[in-house]
């Protein structure tokens, strides 16, 4: 008999379904308890290679803590305990054998708050790649700094102050420097809480183009309170209520055609 391929099948019929990228991390029956009481119930989600995946839904709902699931912040909280597995590239982050500040690097963090270290704008970048010893002379750190602001989108406009304090910059641009700083240890996901709650609308465009730009190279987890901010710079959205995800599926299919009532309600701001 004259088997056909999946792909040919597809071809033969005119389907459109576009193939999924792969699976970067992946979390399943991911619980989380703060001293004892349950705030994340069985969450079972995969993050896509190259995609912005963007965590929703009304406060306290456990979408943070989901996100500090995927590089193992929780474990910074006294009584917080995690149940579940959590894969990066299908290895478990939670094994004893891992080294959390090496995770860390891989899977970096962009605050609500930008946080800049008190230290100069090049330290600020240069710091992290320092202590993991990512370049033996100053020709090498200096490559550093400047490819990771310009990946940041931020390289011209600091470029003759890289010796000034990165808390003299604007608060968009503290948030740039603080995404450039996660950038220059090389990562390969980026979780991002609320990382534009506290800029103006000019600075918030201006970060959501560089997530749209670094989604290229990077993987992207947001959790984001605005909807039009998942709407344009996601490709998945993952909706969360009362610590349980609800669904999670394509941005445009979550925002024009949710399967779940609680998400359609979500969205069209009958709660949250
Ligand atoms: N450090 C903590 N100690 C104890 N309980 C916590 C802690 N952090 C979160 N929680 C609880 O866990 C639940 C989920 O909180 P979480 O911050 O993850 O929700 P969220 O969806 O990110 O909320 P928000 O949108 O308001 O930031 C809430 O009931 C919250 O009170």
């Amino acid at each position: 008999m004259n088997m056909m391929s999946e792909a040919a099948v597809e071809e033969a019929v005119g389907a459109k379904t576009e193939p999924q990228p792969p699976i970067k991390m992946q979390g399943r029956m991911v619980s989380v308890f703060y001293s004892g009481s349950q705030a994340l119930f069985d969450v079972d989600l995969d993050v896509r290679k190259n995609q912005v995946t963007a965590l929703i839904g009304p406060s306290g709902c456990g979408k943070s803590t989901f996100l500090r699931c995927l590089n193992r912040m929780n474990d910074t909280i006294d009584g917080c305990e995690v149940k579940g597995s959590i894969t990066l590239d299908g290895a478990d982050i939670y094994h004893p054998a891992v080294d959390v500040v090496e995770l860390r690097a891989s899977v970096g963090m962009v605050f609500q708050k930008p946080n800049p270290f008190p230290k100069s704008i090049y330290e600020n970048i240069a710091y992290g790649p320092r202590i993991h010893g990512m370049a033996n002379s100053k020709a090498g750190f200096d490559e550093i700094v400047e490819t990771s602001l310009q990946r940041a989108g931020l390289f011209d406009e600091v470029k003759d102050r890289l010796n000034e304090p990165g808390t003299g910059l604007s608060g968009g641009q503290q948030q740039r420097l603080c995404i450039a700083r996660a950038i220059a240890v090389n990562p390969e996901v980026i979780l991002m809480d609320e990382p534009c709650s506290a800029l103006d609308p000019i600075a918030t465009a201006k970060v959501e183009e560089l997530i749209d730009e670094i989604r290229q190279n990077y993987t992207i987890v947001i959790v984001t309170h605005s909807m039009q901010q998942a709407a344009r710079v996601s490709q998945r959205t993952a909706m969360f209520h009362l610590g349980k995800l609800v669904e999670v599926g394509d941005t445009d299919k979550m925002f024009t055609n949710p399967d779940d009532q609680r998400t359609q309600d979500y969205i069209t701001g009958r709660f949250g």
